[in-house]
C-alpha cells in the first residue's frame, strides 16, 4: 500500500513536481541577493523621518511600502513625473526605479501557476498536495526498509540508485515537507478555501483641520520604519480623508491635521499566521532559512529520476501472473520471496495448477503481505535465502510486518535453496517457525528445494493436493537466467606448488563482429557477483568480482576444487575460450558511502572483491587490508599489484599471513587478535569491516574480532545489522 502510494503517482509527477521544485530552487536565492543589496534601516529611524525626507521630494506621493524583497518604494503622482521608485531608508533619496524582473517575474508565474493562470495554480496545489503524500510515504518506507523509525538514520545499503534515493531523501525530506505544507496552506488561501484574514477598518471621522507636516505627526513618529508594510497618504482633494498605516500588527487610521491614532484594527490570528507561512515558504525575511528549502527542492530532481529507475527495476522484474485473484475474496494467498526470480517463475506454475483446480488463487510479494491476504483460508508461501541464511530482496520486511497483522491462516512454506550453503534454506524454516509461532495451523511441514529441483516442487504439489482433497500436478523447470558470452582475455595462475591451485581470469565482452571493437561490459561493481554456466549445465555458480566495468575487464578469483565442474571448466580453460555468464547484484557486500575507514578481510580467492575494493578506493579514504594465503612465495595473489596501490595510497596498511611458511606461519585470525588495539581504534571511528572467504576462515575471524569490539560496548551481531560488518562466505 505504502509503496502503491509512493511508487505511480510519484512518476507521474515527477516532471511537475521537478519543474515547481526547480522554479522553487531559483526564487529561494533571491531574498539573499536582496538582502544582500538592499540597504539596512537604521535603528531607531521613524516612519514620520522618511515620510517627511521623501514628501520634500515629491509633493504628490501617494503610498510608501516595504515590499517583500526588503526594499522600500514610493508611489508618487507630481503631475509633471509620476511612477513607483526605491528610496534609501536611511536618507529617503531616489535608488532607481522600482521593477520586477521579467525572469523573475516569469519564474514566479511558472512556479505558481505553470504559466496558464487558474488550471495551473490548481496543478501545482495539487502538485503540494502529491509532494507531501510522497514525503511522508518515502520517509516511512525508508523506516520500514533499515528497521523503524529510530533506524532512520542507518547507512544505507543498496544499489546506487537505492542509495542516492535514500540519502537524499532523508537529508531533504523536512525540507519539502515544510515547503509542500506551506505551499498548500497558500494554495487553499488562493482559492478561497481559507476564509478572509482582514478584519474591516471602521469607519473614522478626522478633525476636518488643515493639514499638519507629515514629519510632525504623532502616530507616525512613534511608529518604527522597521515594522512598516504600507502608509498610504490621504487624498488632498478630501479634508476627510486619513493617513492608513499597516504592520505585522495590524492597521491604523491617523488625523492628518492632529497626528493622533483614530482607530487601530490589530491583525487577525489568521493574517498572522498567514505571515508566518509566507515566510516559511517563501524565506522572504529570513533567507537562510529560504537558501535551505532552496536546497531541498534541488534534491527534487535527483529524487524523481533515481525514483523512475528503482519503480522501472522493480516492474521489470516483477514476473507477469495472468489471472491474479482480487486478495479480498482469494481463498488461497500465495506469497513469494525471491531475489533472482527463479522463485516466482515457481510461484506461477503452482498458482496457474491451483486456480486450474478451481481455487481463487492471489499472488504477492512477501513485502506486500497486509491483513486481506492473512484473511484468506490458506497461505501458501515460497521463499529463497540469502546471504547469511537471510530473507531475499522481495520479502526482507515480511517478518517484521507479520508481527503487526492480526490473523491466523492455515499454512504451508516451501523453502528454495541450495544445500552447498551452511544455511540452507534457513530464511524459510525462520518464516515457518514465525507462522508456527503466532498459531497458524500448519498445512504441510516445511520442504526445502534444493537447487531449484522440479522433482522436489512436484513432489510437494502431490503433498500439497492431498492436503487440498484434490490432485495436484506441478511441472515446472527452473528457467535458465539469460546469459552473455564472455572471452577469456589473461589468466595468472597461483598454489600449484602448495596444493592450492586459484586462477585470476579476466574476460571481455566478445568483439563486435561488424565494427571489429571490443563489445561493451555489462554494468558491475567489484563485491557484485558473476553467475557462470558450466557448458550443459542450468545451475549457476556464482563468484564475487574483483573489478568494476570501468576497469574494462570482468575479474574474478577461482580455486580449483576437487569434481568441481565450474571450477575445472575455468581452469581449463584457454585464453579466447568463452563462457555463457550473468551479472547479479550483491548491494549487501560493497563498501559504505563515505570516507570512513575500511577493514578488508579475507582468505585465498576472497581476496578477489577486496582487491577490486582497494583498486577503487582513488579518493584514497583510509583501507587496511588483512589477507591470509598459504606461501609467499606461491599464492601470494595481487602482490604487485597491493604494492602499488599502498604507494599510491589506495591501501592504507596491508597485513598478511602465509599458513605453511614454516616458522613464521599464521594465519588471519592471528594478525587481528595481534593487531586488536589499532582494530578497535578504527572501529571507534566508526570503520566497516567487510570479510570474504570460506566459512571456516570466516567464523575464526568472527571470534578473533569479538574482543576487539566488546571493549568498546558493541557485538557482531549489532554490527552486523546495521551493516559495518559484512560477509561474502562461500
Ligand atoms: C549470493 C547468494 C547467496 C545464497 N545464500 C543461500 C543460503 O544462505 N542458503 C540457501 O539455502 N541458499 C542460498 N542461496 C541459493 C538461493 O536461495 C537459491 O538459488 C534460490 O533458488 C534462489 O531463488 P531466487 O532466484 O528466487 O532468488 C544463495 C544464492 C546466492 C546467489
Amino acid at each position: 500500500m505504502l509503496r502503491a502510494l509512493h511508487g505511480l503517482p510519484g512518476i507521474v509527477l515527477a516532471l511537475g513536481l521537478t519543474l515547481v521544485a526547480v522554479t522553487g530552487t531559483a526564487l529561494s536565492v533571491q531574498p539573499a541577493l536582496d538582502r544582500a543589496a538592499a540597504p539596512m534601516v537604521p535603528a531607531g529611524t521613524s516612519v514620520a523621518d522618511l515620510a517627511a525626507q521623501v514628501a520634500a521630494r515629491h509633493p504628490g506621493i501617494s503610498a510608501i511600502r516595504q515590499r517583500a524583497d526588503g526594499s522600500l518604494t514610493v508611489t508618487f503622482d507630481d503631475g509633471a513625473a509620476r511612477g513607483v521608485e526605491r528610496v534609501d531608508p536611511a536618507t529617503g533619496a531616489e535608488r532607481g526605479p522600482y521593477q520586477v524582473s521579467q525572469t523573475t517575474r516569469f519564474i514566479t508565474n511558472l512556479h505558481r501557476a505553470f504559466l496558464v493562470g487558474d488550471a495551473g495554480r490548481a496543478l501545482v496545489g495539487i502538485g503540494a498536495l502529491a509532494m507531501l503524500a510522497l514525503s511522508v510515504s518515502g520517509i516511512a518506507l525508508l523506516a520500514r526498509r533499515l528497521g523503524g523509525a529510530r533506524a532512520l538514520l542507518r547507512p544505507i545499503r543498496g544499489t546506487p540508485a537505492q542509495r542516492w534515493h535514500g540519502e537524499l531523501g532523508r537529508l531533504a525530506v523536512a525540507g519539502l515537507l515544510l515547503s509542500s505544507l506551506t505551499g498548500l496552506w497558500m494554495s487553499a488561501g488562493t482559492f478561497g478555501l481559507i476564509p478572509e484574514a482582514q478584519e474591516i477598518a471602521p469607519a473614522v471621522t478626522a478633525s476636518g483641520g488643515a493639514p499638519a507636516p507629515v514629519g510632525t505627526l504623532a502616530a507616525l513618529q512613534s511608529a518604527a520604519l522597521a515594522d512598516l508594510r504600507e502608509l498610504t497618504f490621504p487624498d488632498p482633494s478630501d479634508p476627510t480623508d486619513v493617513f492608513t498605516l499597516r504592520t505585522a500588527a495590524g492597521e491604523m487610521q491617523i488625523d492628518a491635521a492632529t497626528g493622533a491614532a483614530l482607530a487601530f484594527t490589530p491583525a487577525t490570528t489568521l493574517a498572522r499566521i498567514n505571515d508566518v507561512i509566507r515566510t516559511l515558504h517563501t524565506g522572504r525575511g529570513a533567507w537562510g532559512l529560504g537558501l535551505l528549502l532552496g536546497l531541498a527542492s534541488a534534491a527534487v530532481p535527483v529524487l524523481g529520476a533515481t525514483g523512475i529507475v528503482l519503480w522501472a527495476r522493480r516492474r521489470a522484474a516483477r514476473p507477469r501472473i495472468a489471472a491474479n485473484a482480487p486478495v479480498r475474496g482469494a481463498d488461497t494467498v500465495i506469497l513469494v520471496g525471491s531475489e533472482g526470480h527463479s522463485t516466482w517463475g515457481f510461484a506461477g506454475t503452482l498458482h496457474a495448477a491451483l486456480t486450474a483446480a478451481g481455487h481463487r488463487v492471489h499472488i504477492a510479494a512477501m513485502n506486500d503481505v497486509g491483513a486481506a491476504h492473512l484473511a484468506a483460508d490458506r497461505l501458501l508461501i515460497l521463499t529463497a535465502t540469502y546471504g547469511e541464511g537471510d530473507a531475499p530482496a522481495s520479502a526482507k520486511g515480511f517478518l517484521s510486518h507479520l508481527a503487526r497483522l492480526p490473523g491466523r491462516p492455515p499454512a504451508a512454506v516451501l523453502g528454495f535453496g541450495d544445500r552447498n550453503f551452511p544455511h540452507f534454506c534457513r530464511f524459510a524454516q525462520q518464516v515457518a517457525d514465525a507462522l508456527d509461532a503466532r498459531g497458524c495451523p500448519p498445512l504441510l511441514p516445511l520442504k526445502r528445494v534444493d537447487r531449484r529441483s522440479s522433482q522436489e516442487f512436484a513432489q510437494w504439489g502431490r503433498d500439497l493436493g492431498d492436503a487440498l482433497g484434490h490432485d495436484l500436478k506441478l511441472s515446472h523447470m527452473a528457467e535458465p537466467p539469460k546469459t552473455m558470452p564472455l572471452v577469456l582475455a589473461g589468466r595468472e595462475l597461483y598454489g600449484e606448488a602448495v596444493g592450492a591451485p586459484v586462477a585470476i581470469l579476466r574476460f571481455q565482452a566478445p568483439l563486435d563482429p561488424r565494427t571489429g571493437a571490443p563489445g561493451r561490459l555489462p554494468a558491475f561493481a567489484a563485491g557484485d557477483l558473476v553467475g557462470i554456466l558450466p557448458p550443459g549445465e542450468v545451475m549457476p555458480r556464482f563468484y564475487s568480482l574483483a573489478s568494476s566495468t570501468r576497469d574494462g575487464v570482468l575479474e574474478i578469483c577461482v580455486r580449483l576444487r576437487e569434481g568441481g565442474r565450474c571450477s575445472t571448466f575455468l581452469h581449463m580453460l584457454a585464453p579466447g575460450g568463452a563462457i555463457n555468464a550473468f551479472i547479479r547484484e550483491n548491494p549487501a557486500f560493497h563498501p559504505a558511502a563515505g570516507r570512513g575507514p575500511l577493514i578488508l578481510i579475507g582468505a585465498g580467492a576472497g581476496i578477489g572483491p577486496l582487491a577490486g575494493f582497494v583498486r577503487a578506493n582513488a579518493a584514497g579514504r583510509p583501507v587496511h587490508l588483512y589477507w591470509g594465503g598459504r606461501s609467499a612465495a606461491s599464492d601470494f595473489l595481487y602482490e604487485h599489484e597491493l604494492a602499488q596501490h599502498l604507494a599510491e595510497r589506495r591501501l592504507t596498511s596491508l597485513k598478511t599471513a602465509f599458513s605453511r611458511d614454516g616458522e613464521a606461519s599464521a594465519y588471519v585470525q592471528d594478525r587481528i587478535a595481534a593487531d586488536a588495539p589499532r582494530l578497535r581504534e578504527l572501529v571507534r571511528q566508526g570503520a566497516q569491516i567487510l570479510v570474504c572467504g570460506g566459512r571456516d576462515m570466516a567464523d575464526a575471524v568472527t571470534r578473533a574480532f569479538e574482543p576487539v569490539v566488546r571493549p568498546l560496548g558493541l557485538d557482531l551481531p549489532s554490527l552486523k545489522s546495521c551493516g559495518r560488518y559484512v560477509e561474502d562466505v562461500y
